[in-house]
């Protein structure tokens, strides 16, 4: 049986971590711990997670905008082979944390490289698998960045400290995407409380593949 894929969309602070782990938990619940793959992105396995490590590296300040576009669709070609196709294939649901919106809403839109360009590059690591069930978790820039200074002081990453302007522009890349991709991006607001976020997920799930 072919397993499902959905992927786990949102600005920084947006609260993907807390909502895919209770989707995670839920499922496995459902069907067992052996029906779930919970996986990320950039990482998955051991070469994504080398690739991580470089892009946020605090070190790396001088890191051009188009190598780490390139960066993150290694990475993510990485992730498939290794990780979310072989899941697929044995009938799991695969919840990804970050997929191929997040390059067209940081790199394309954060950067500025253009989401057609970076959507266009990312064919090439993604080589047509695109999720089922895409979930975005959608938060003022302003409130996302709030929760991580609050919450997160000593995991913060190179690009979690971007100014405002780029988280703003992330955001507005993701709506552009959300209008484009109707039938498989799915928006939550995200300011709501966690309950009520993971309620309409599960119920998204539900509605999406049918589930009893
Ligand atoms: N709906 C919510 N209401 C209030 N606080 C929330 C909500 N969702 C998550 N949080 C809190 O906000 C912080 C960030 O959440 P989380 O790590 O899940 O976000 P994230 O989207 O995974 O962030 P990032 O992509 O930067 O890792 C956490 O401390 C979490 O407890
Ligand atoms: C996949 C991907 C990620 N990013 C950015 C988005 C976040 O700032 C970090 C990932 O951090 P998280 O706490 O694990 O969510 O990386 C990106 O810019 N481009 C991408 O393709």
């Amino acid at each position: 049986m072919q397993g499902r894929f959905i992927s786990f969309e949102g600005p920084d602070g947006a609260g993907k971590t807390s909502v895919i782990s209770a989707i995670q938990e839920w499922l496995t619940q459902k069907y067992g711990k052996q029906a779930v793959l919970l996986t990320r992105e950039p990482g998955g396995n051991r070469i994504s997670e080398q690739i991580r490590q470089i892009l946020f590296d605090d070190h790396n300040t001088n890191m051009d905008a188009r190598t780490e576009a390139l960066l993150f669709a290694a990475a993510r070609r990485q992730h498939i082979v290794e990780d979310i196709e072989p899941a697929l294939q044995a009938g799991k649901f695969v919840l990804s944390d970050r997929y191929v919106d997040s390059s067209v809403a940081y790199q394309g839109g954060g950067r500025h490289l253009g989401a057609d360009d970076i959507w266009e590059l990312n064919q090439f690591a993604i080589h047509g698998l695109l999720p089922d069930l895409t979930i975005y978790l959608d938060i003022p820039s302003e409130l996302g960045l709030e929760r991580i200074s609050k919450h997160r002081q000593n995991q913060v990453n190179r690009l979690d400290r971007e100014k405002l302007r780029f988280h703003q522009d992330v955001r507005n890349a993701y709506l552009t995407l959300a209008q484009r991709h109707q039938k498989r991006i799915q928006l939550i607001d995200a300011s709501q409380p966690l309950p009520t976020v993971i309620n309409m997920v599960q119920e998204m799930i539900q509605n999406r593949f049918n589930l009893e």
